[in-house]
């Protein structure tokens, strides 16, 4: 079976900065998997890239099999997205945005106005229907952007940062439908700094650190790349830290004016 997701040296320079450095990623179907790195590693730029929202500057995209660029319809029929900024119609009701979605997906008018009552109902959005997208509050707009992203029936799920700004009930509702999908056969890749987060969800993770990824496998994969003088099981978070670095003991001491 062709990976889900597959990249060979892909590249995105801007100007005569280099985002992304030819980075070899692969996905397989039905993986969780965590697309790990600093502030400013490359992970939006390469998600942009993965749902051709921004083009490469070199380098090539397999997705289910399909060239991403000599069959971008087929592969967006195929994949879902909530990209960075989430990029919503604020001024339609919750219930307009799903149908006008599911419609531009394909979908017939009966089957977007069931999927988008169905996913207003899942995500706990139903209780206010006049309300229009932009008076949403943030993680409202999480919710809708993660239902439209999935009204169509994605197999492959492109998420950037879909934890950040949202409430412990409502992560609760975003990881239910995540696992959902995932049972059902999807393939989910997510970008998240909430690390707790990706070690519960993700099987397997990817980091990427000033544009190159730095690791790739299976979270027991990584763990056992990493010496460690005692046996305890090492945590996500530890086994980022000493791939990417990150000493924040010798930083502080340096504002030697704050109190
Ligand atoms: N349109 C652009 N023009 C110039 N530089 C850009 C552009 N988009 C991204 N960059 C730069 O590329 C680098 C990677 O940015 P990117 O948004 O991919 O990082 P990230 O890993 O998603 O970071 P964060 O975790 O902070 O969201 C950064 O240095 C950023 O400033």
């Amino acid at each position: 079976m062709s990976p889900a997701i597959e990249t060979q040296s892909l590249t995105r320079t801007f100007g005569a900065f280099t985002a992304v450095n030819a980075i070899n990623l692969t996905v397989a179907p039905g993986q969780f998997f965590g697309f790990l790195g600093p502030n400013g590693a490359g992970k939006s730029t390469t998600i942009k890239m993965l749902t051709g929202l921004l083009a490469p500057t070199s380098g090539s995209i397999r997705i289910l099999g399909h060239d991403l660029t000599a069959n971008p319809v087929e592969v967006k029929q195929q994949i879902g997205v909530v990209p960075e900024g989430m990029a919503l119609f604020g001024r339609l009701t919750g219930r307009e945005y799903l149908e006008f979605v599911g419609r531009m997906y394909g979908l017939g008018r009966d089957v977007s106005a069931q999927r988008a009552d169905e996913l207003l109902d899942f995500m706990h959005l139903a209780d206010e229907p006049k309300k229009l997208v932009a008076d949403y509050s943030h993680g409202m707009q999480k919710k809708i952007a993660l239902a439209a992203a999935v009204i169509h029936g994605p197999r492959v799920l492109f998420l950037d940062e879909p934890f950040e700004g949202v409430d412990a009930i409502a992560a609760g509702t975003l990881k239910a439908m995540l696992q959902h999908m995932i049972t059902r056969g999807a393939t989910i890749f997510l970008t998240s700094h909430v690390l707790e987060i990706v070690e519960r969800l993700c099987s397997h993770v990817a980091i990427i650190h000033q544009g190159a990824l730095v690791a790739q496998g299976s979270l027991e994969e990584l763990r056992s790349g990493i010496q460690t003088a005692g046996t305890e099981k090492l945590t996500l978070e530890q086994i980022f830290l000493s791939i990417v670095g990150g000493d924040a003991q010798s930083s502080v001491s340096e504002l030697s004016w704050l109190a």
